[in-house]
Order: structure tokens, then sequence, then C-alpha cells
């Protein structure tokens, strides 16, 4: 099994990458195969032995035969109403082939063994196919230090606006999946409102902190948020298999100093390190890593625990799309043999410097009306330590309802 690891580590091809672009490609296998030509069609359509060659705009694509009838969408395969695919997949014949194939007005034509027909625009195809898909990013962002940010000068949404009005909360949600968060100004400074503010955008995600949580440094819970002290950057709820999606801030309260929110883009951070480090990405990508909140108080008793790499990317096109990234919560290291461990200690190191570079800090301090919105899977936040009583509230939301709402909107999430 490691060295099944190592070997992972070392051939996996990875490319460093421009802040936006999507990630490098790689081919996990090789394609061999006779082709024919298509009789009657052009050039850029071959039906070959093991899949369908096809060119569009550019974009090469191998689409797989049984693929290609699971994705019918006739009113027999697909139910366009529901979005679903009807088509028992389990029936395909896994060695099918297409009798005919032709190109009609921009769309692929195949009839299948039976008569069965379908019917594929070149757009689609080229959109959802593999090839289309390695070259194309989930979601487009920009990445930040300090002066990108500020810079950006990226308007607050305003309370009245947003509780009203759709356009306002649409630009909210694409300034919030563009830089990871987003501020909302002139909130009533209430609980009811934070939670009024909160369900206009999502599902609240309840936890063992509750729906809507409202905190101060009492030591309530078994955890140092409940403190004082400063936090180093950090994300929340490392020790859930399904880190929470989005973390909620409202400062309702605050008489003394200190107290500022430390925000630190870690997707910017881990990107500086592909460029320059691509094995030590490699390593923090494919290294499990346990978290643990274990919680024996009075009150409460929990034990949570999550399991997963530092640096989570999607493995068709390596791009990143979740960090967990807690020191306080991190647990035993104990997946990987000592070697491995070592360079793993390397890698966190590198990492940890480009998230501690003071051109990457943004400091804010969050003042009652003031909520702001943080993209857990890839922002980090931290405090400032300090004095007098400061009173916090808010919640997590589920991150499946954020993106959905975003889409429905017509955002790209
Ligand atoms: C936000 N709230 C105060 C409710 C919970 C804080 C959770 C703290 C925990 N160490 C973590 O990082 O997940
Ligand atoms: O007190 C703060 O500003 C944030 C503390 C913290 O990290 C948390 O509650 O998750
Ligand atoms: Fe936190």
């Amino acid at each position: 099994m490691f060295g099944a690891l190592k070997r992972s580590l070392g051939l996996a091809a990875t490319r460093s990458q421009g802040l936006l672009a999507a990630g490098g490609g790689r081919r996990w296998w090789s394609l061999a195969g006779q082709s024919r030509a298509c009789a009657g069609t052009p050039a850029a359509l071959q039906l070959r032995d093991e899949f369908l060659e096809l060119n569009h705009e550019g974009v090469s694509m191998c689409l797989n035969y049984v693929w290609l009838r699971d994705h019918c969408s006739s009113d027999s395969s697909y139910n366009s109403t529901t979005n679903q695919r009807k088509l028992d997949t389990s029936s395909i014949d896994l060695s099918i082939r297409p009798d005919t194939c032709t190109v009609q007005d921009g769309h692929l034509v195949l009839t299948w063994p039976g008569g069965h027909v379908s019917k594929y625009s070149h757009s689609w195809l080229a959109e959802n196919s593999y090839e289309g898909k390695q070259k194309s990013i989930v979601q487009p962002r920009v990445l930040w230090n300090s002066d990108i940010y500020e810079n950006a000068n990226i308007p607050s949404a305003k309370w009245e606006t947003f509780m009203s009005c759709n356009d306002e909360l649409k630009n909210f949600l694409q300034n919030y999946l563009v830089y990871g968060i987003a501020f909302v100004d002139d909130v009533p400074a209430t609980v009811e409102a934070t939670e009024a503010v909160t369900q206009r955008v999502s599902l609240i995600r309840e936890t063992t902190y509750g729906r809507v949580w409202s905190f101060t440094s009492d030591f309530s819970r078994g955890d140092t948020a409940y403190s004082q002290l400063s936090l180093d950057r950090h994300t929340d709820t490392s020790y859930f298999q399904e880190p929470c999606g989005i973390q909620v801030f409202h400062c309702l309260k605050h008489e003394g100093t200190g107290g500022r929110t430390l925000l630190v883009d870690g997707f910017y951070a881990a990107e500086k390190l592909r460029q320059q480090s691509p094995e030590n990405f490699k390593l923090l990508a494919h290294v499990p890593i346990k978290h643990d909140y274990i919680e024996n108080t009075a009150n409460h008793q929990n034990h949570m625990t999550g399991i997963g790499p530092v640096l989570n990317v999607y493995p068709w096109n390596n791009e990143l799309y979740l960090i967990r990234y807690n020191n306080y919560d991190r647990s035993v290291i104990n997946t990987v043999p000592h070697d491995i461990v070592h360079r793993w200690y390397m890698a966190h190191r590198d990492l940890t410097t480009e998230l501690r570079r003071p051109e990457n800090e943004l400091w804010v301090k969050l003042t009652p009306g003031k909520v702001i919105f943080i993209d857990n899977w890839r922002v980090m936040h931290g405090r400032e330590s300090f004095t007098g009583l400061r009173q916090l509230c808010g919640c997590y939301l589920t991150r499946d309802d954020v993106l959905s709402a975003a889409r429905c909107f017509g955002l790209q999430a």
C-alpha cells in the first residue's frame, strides 16, 4: 500500500498553473485500436474499434460507445421534465457499436442495433466530454492576497436591498464564489437578523455548536475559540468527514481591544506551493490526515473524526476544491511510513510559510452590522487576542444549497 502511494506520488503528473486556470491534464490510460472513417461523414469523425473520435472546434473527443448510449437524451432514454435518466444502464450491451453514424446540423446522429436513434449536439459533447472537462474549470476564482482583494474594491451588499432584491443577492453570491468571502452591511445587530440574512442565502447546517450560535470567551465549550486567546489561521470542522462549507460571523458586541479577524486565501497559498514545488503539493494532496474534535465537559461529550488530505483536487483537472488546515485540531499522523511523514512535514512547512506571508493576510475588524460569509473550504480565518466582552454570533451553511442557489441564478458554481 505504501509502495502504491509512493508510486502514485512519483507518477502523477501535475503542471504548475496560472491562478485562474484549470489544472494540467493527465491521461490515466492509453488508447489503442484501428479506425475507420464513417461513411459520408467529415474526417472530423472517426469510428474506431473502441471509441468514436470527434473533433469539434479544436477539441478532439474520444467517446466511448456505452457512454454514448447511456447519455442518449431521447424520450425513451431520458425524462427531460425531471432531468432524470430513464434508461436502465445495465441493459446496455457492453460491446455495443452503432450501425450507422452521421452528422446533421451540428449534431452527431447514431443508429444503434435494433434501430434506436440517439442525437447529440456537438456543443453538448464538447462541453460534457472528458476532454472538454479537462480544459474547463469547475469554479472560476480570483485568488488573492491582501492587495489583490483590497484593490478589487468589492462592494458589500446592504441589508435592506439584500433581503428584497434578487440582483443584490446574485451579486453577493458571485463575489462569494469568486473571492471566497462576501459581506452584508447594515444588518441589525441581533441573532434573529443574522439568522434571517443567512437564510436568504441558504439552509443553516446545525452542528454540535447549535444552529445559530452566539458565543463569548466564557469557555462554555471545550475549545480555544471560546477564549480570549489569538487563533492562527485555520479552517473549521476539519474533523468532519465533510467540513462545513460556509461559515458566517457577526460580531454583535465588543467592549475592549484587539479581536480583529484574519482572513487568508488558502488557494492562493496552495497555488504558490504548486508552482514552487509540485512534489510538495502532490504530497499534501495525497497523504490522508486525521482531525479530531474531542470534548469532554460537564455539558458536552463529543468525539468527531474526519480523515482526508490537506489539499483536495478534482482528479480530472487537478483543480483545488477543498483545504483542511487546522493545526489545533489535526490529530495523529499514522497513515504513512516515517520517510513520507518527514516529507509531509516539509511540505506542510512550505504551505505554512506561504499562508503566513504578511502580504497574504487580510485583517478586518468585524463590527455590529457587518456580516461576513467565508468559504470554509478555501479561505482561512483566525483572530487576534482580545480584551473585554466580545460576542460573536453566526452559523454554518450547507454548501450544496449555497451552490444550488448560485446555479439557479445562472452563476457558474
Ligand atoms: C464557530 N464555533 C465557535 C461555533 C465553533 C468553533 C469550532 C472550533 C473548532 N476548533 C474548529 O476549528 O472547528
Ligand atoms: O473569535 C473569532 O473571531 C473566531 C473564532 C473561530 O475561529 C471560530 O469561532 O471558528
Ligand atoms: Fe474557527
